[in-house]
């Protein structure tokens, strides 16, 4: 079998599409312009890509981006203090602080600081309890992403066997929570999980998200499955530096029924639903309709 490549990057510009006609009309009716606070400490080569794609996307979208960069020796009182500053700031509506974190500051006490209605990437307990709990939250953009996918590619998921490889609080348990809440039977393996592989052969939908770059192999997929690949590696190929998924397309694409690319899958639908979140922020804050589709 030769699986149907899901292409992310359409459907990411779909997404993008649907948030720039509502904050057009956000903007025409109400007066009212969407913003996207970015908060980048130090340096961290994983991060690069995503920053540069986001502030571009926020821009095409017809949000206002505020941008801030800070030394990679910044104090935690600082940072809390330009958190409370984005808090307090009426034409902010999502705040995104990129992680990792520099080791010297304490990620979970920096992001429990954001208000949670501005929280656009759903990490603080508030999002991460209502989530859980079934209720109306902020959903973290890269799971987001994934589910908005699955749906699109099998309408229902209820009833479906879904591995989640990986279990950070970013990616693998918010992923699995969607997964639950649309019906799936729902496994978390994780670097202590035992045979690895015959856990995701009982998979209909395999999500990888390990940071081991091309480690799902083919013989790991059950025949016709669901793979997407939420892995960004950055290897050197032929003397280039590439990037590559969690996932060994070359040979899971010949067993599985569907998968997702890198790049080109679940990297552009990430940034698409922070776009998505940042809209949904706003209409809750100024008490205007949700756009419809676009959150859980
Ligand atoms: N496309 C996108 O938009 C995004 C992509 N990413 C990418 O997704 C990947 C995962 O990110 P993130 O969740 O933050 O990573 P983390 O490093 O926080 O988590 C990795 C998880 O994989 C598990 N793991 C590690 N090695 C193995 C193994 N050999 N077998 C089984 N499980 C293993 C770990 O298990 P344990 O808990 O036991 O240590 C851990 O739970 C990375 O490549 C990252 O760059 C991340 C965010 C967004
Ligand atoms: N607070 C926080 N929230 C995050 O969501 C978050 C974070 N920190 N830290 C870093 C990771 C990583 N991440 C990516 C998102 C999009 C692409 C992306 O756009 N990828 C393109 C890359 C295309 C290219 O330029 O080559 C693709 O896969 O096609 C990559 C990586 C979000 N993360």
């Amino acid at each position: 079998m030769t699986a149907v490549v899901i292409d992310g990057k359409a459907f990411a510009a779909g997404v993008r599409a649907r948030v720039a006609a509502h904050v057009a009309r956000l903007r025409e009716e109400h007066g009212v312009q969407p913003g996207l606070a970015v908060v980048l400490v130090g340096q961290d080569p994983a991060s690069e890509v995503y920053v540069r794609n986001k502030g571009v996307q926020t821009l095409e979208a017809g949000m206002a981006s505020y941008e801030h960069k800070l030394a990679a020796d910044t104090s935690e009182v600082d940072l809390l203090a330009l958190i409370g500053q984005l808090n307090a700031d009426r034409a902010v509506h999502g705040i995104l602080v990129q992680l990792p974190l520099p080791g010297h500051l304490n990620a979970d006490l920096i992001i429990n600081s954001i208000d949670p209605a501005k929280d656009v990437d759903g990490f603080h307990i508030s999002n991460v309890g209502l989530l859980g709990t079934g209720q109306k939250a902020m959903v973290p953009c890269t799971p987001l992403g994934c589910l908005m996918m699955l749906r699109a590619h099998h309408g229902s998921l209820a009833g479906m066997s879904a591995v989640v490889v990986g279990r950070s609080n970013i990616v693998g348990k918010p992923m699995a929570q969607l997964l639950l809440g649309d019906s799936c039977t729902v496994t978390i393996a994780h670097s202590r999980t035992r045979d690895l592989a015959a856990v995701c052969r009982g998979a209909d939908i395999l999500v990888a998200a390990v940071g081991r770059a091309e480690m799902i192999t083919g013989d790991m997929v059950k025949p016709g499955a669901t793979v997407i690949d939420v892995g960004i590696n950055r290897v050197a190929r032929d003397g280039k530096a590439r990037l590559v998924g969690d996932v060994d397309f070359a040979s899971a694409s010949k067993v599985a029924g569907a998968i997702t690319p890198v790049p080109g899958g679940v990297g552009p639908m990430t940034i698409a639903c922070l776009l998505a979140n940042t809209l949904t922020a706003c209409c809750r804050a100024h008490g205007l309709p949700e756009p419809e589709g676009l959150t859980v």
